[in-house]
């Protein structure tokens, strides 16, 4: 059976990166996806955006949504303190047993936790089973029409509080247009535009923060 391009991400990753350096970990996805195969990882450009609103929130507490190869999982973790933690969830089951491959690698594994199965039915659980409080960091980044229903469900959960940062990738393309609507002219949140581009690409992208004011 041919290998996936996940699989090929890995493997490249596996020979190439310095066991426990996350920063060789990011630069080999990113260069492997811009020589070799496009993938869908935040990338280097948008990378930079996230790295600066990770450091500004400096969540304790931090949620992903689509964990895809761990790249962006890497990226969040690599910047967490000590006692703060990274819970990621993906529901491809091939994608999964990849990412934890790649979390390990750059050293990270227990800074982050996959947790595997639709955002809709984990976020619910994210209390009673993960023990979560509320949430100090969210990077979306799954699928682009669940952006604006599964914020919703952060909110109803009582996951957000005073000062959460949401930060949505993919404003430009494939575009999030019911995200915007939910947190833009919306008086619990404080948005601010970050135009960059696609990953690897030339194509305009932008990203999303909005800042929950409870
Ligand atoms: N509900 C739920 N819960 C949990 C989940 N875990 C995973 N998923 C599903 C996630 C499926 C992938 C999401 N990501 C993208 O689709 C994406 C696409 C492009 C892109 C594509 C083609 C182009 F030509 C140009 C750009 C670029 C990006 O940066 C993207 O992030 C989940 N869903
Ligand atoms: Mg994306």
């Amino acid at each position: 059976m041919d290998q996936s391009k996940e699989q090929r991400i890995l493997n490249s990753v596996s020979y190439n990166a310095i066991k426990g350096d996350a920063e060789s970990v990011l630069d080999c996805i990113d260069k492997y996806c811009s020589q070799k195969e496009w993938a869908m990882n935040v990338g280097d450009e948008k990378g930079l955006i996230l790295d600066k609103i990770v450091k500004e929130a400096d969540p304790t507490v931090a949620l992903e949504l689509g964990t895809y190869c761990g790249y962006s999982a890497v990226r969040i973790a690599r910047l967490l303190k000590p006692s703060a933690h990274l819970f990621s969830i993906e529901f491809n089951a091939e994608f999964v047993p990849i990412a934890k491959e790649i979390i390990e690698i750059a050293g990270l594994e227990d800074k982050v936790t996959i947790l595997e199965g639709h955002a809709q039915d984990i976020i619910p659980q994210l209390k009673t089973k993960y023990n979560v409080d509320t949430l100090d960091f969210v990077f979306l980044d799954h699928w682009k029409d669940r952006y604006a229903p599964d914020t919703i469900l952060l909110e109803q959960y009582g996951l957000l509080r005073k000062g959460s940062i949401l930060l949505a990738d993919n404003i430009g393309f494939p575009g999030a247009p019911d995200f915007l609507k939910h947190v833009r002219n919306n008086e619990h949140y404080e948005c601010t535009h970050y135009p960059s581009h696609l990953e690897y690409m030339k194509a305009p992208d932008a990203m999303e923060k909005a800042v929950y004011l409870g």
